[in-house]
């Protein structure tokens, strides 16, 4: 199977990482990216081809003749100009794959070849370990067996939640922001302890590692993260301390706020 990324950044990066991680050939993938420099970095980092706009005019055409499969990993204002680019060059049954927030499936049909199959997904950047969470949404003309095969592809990487597209933001809002939430609680963690006096460079490997095995024992346990949480909440001990202090600091209103905020970006953004 031939794989094409057009914009190879964080985002497509991180799933290309993954997918050469569990087993995808070098060899099958074509991506694409702006610059000249950029391409070359990126060729050297991934041990892909890389094909630059800056040497080549055609590199995103070029890219996908051919292709099965087609990862979109640019921003979602260039999502339909893409799709414009490319509507000559795809294969008739390539699927194309979207990661961005916001375009909805059915602005990507308009621009691309009447019954060209399209997926919208919500990846995270944990992909590149392995360790993703992607919701998956099918276009109109993305059939069972085209959503099986971006599954697949993706499951070695990935757990992945196929959802109807309305629910795709609401994945967005926790998976693919949430490891940002994650990392900016982590350098809150490291910050506070710091000011307390510990070591900065300590308190970030603590925090960072607190949070890790966390993060596993949420995966792994039987236990639900309710259940971890008061496992850890010795009655009236020190933790129970801080679960008040952050209800009293309105913690609960803060994380559905900011989920709040996230949906609300990405309609704009559509
Ligand atoms: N960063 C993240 O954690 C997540 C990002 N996304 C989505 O991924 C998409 C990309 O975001 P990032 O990777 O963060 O941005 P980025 O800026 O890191 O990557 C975009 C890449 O596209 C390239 N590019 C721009 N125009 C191009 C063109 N015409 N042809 C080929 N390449 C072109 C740029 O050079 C850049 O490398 C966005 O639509 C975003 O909504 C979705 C989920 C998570
Ligand atoms: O911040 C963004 O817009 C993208 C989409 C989800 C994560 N990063």
């Amino acid at each position: 199977m031939k794989i094409a990324m057009i914009g190879l950044g964080s985002m497509n990066g991180a799933i290309l990482a993954g997918l050469l991680d569990s087993g995808v050939q070098a060899d099958d993938v074509t991506a694409t990216s702006r610059s000249a420099a950029s391409a070359q970095d990126r060729s050297a980092q991934y041990g892909v081809q890389v094909l630059a706009e800056e040497n080549q005019a055609d590199a995103n055409t070029a890219a996908v003749t051919g292709a099965d499969v087609v990862f979109l990993g640019v921003k979602p204002y260039q999502i339909i100009d893409v799709c414009t680019e490319l509507k000559e060059a795809l294969k008739p049954g390539a699927v194309v794959v979207s990661v961005a927030a916001g375009v909805p499936t059915d602005k990507m049909e308009v621009a691309l070849q009447q019954g060209q199959p399209v997926i919208r997904t919500m990846p995270n950047t944990p992909t590149s370990v392995g360790e993703g969470a992607i919701g998956l949404a099918a276009g109109t003309h993305a059939s069972d067996e085209h959503v099986d095969l971006v599954s697949r592809l993706l499951s070695p990487v990935a757990s992945v939640f196929p959802v109807p597209e309305d629910q795709i933001n609401i994945i967005g809002a926790i998976g693919g922001s949430g490891p940002a939430f994650a990392f900016y609680l982590a350098e809150l963690m490291a910050t506070a302890a710091a000011e307390e006096g510990l070591d900065p460079q300590m308190a970030a490997e603590i925090a960072a590692k607190t949070l890790y095995g966390a993060g596993k024992m949420l995966v792994t346990s039987e236990e639900d993260a309710s259940q971890l949480r008061a496992n850890v909440t010795s009655p009236n001990g020190t933790t129970e301390r801080s679960i008040a202090a952050f209800d009293e600091h309105g913690l609960a209103a803060a994380v559905r706020a900011a989920v709040e905020a996230n949906i609300a970006r990405a309609k704009e953004l559509s």
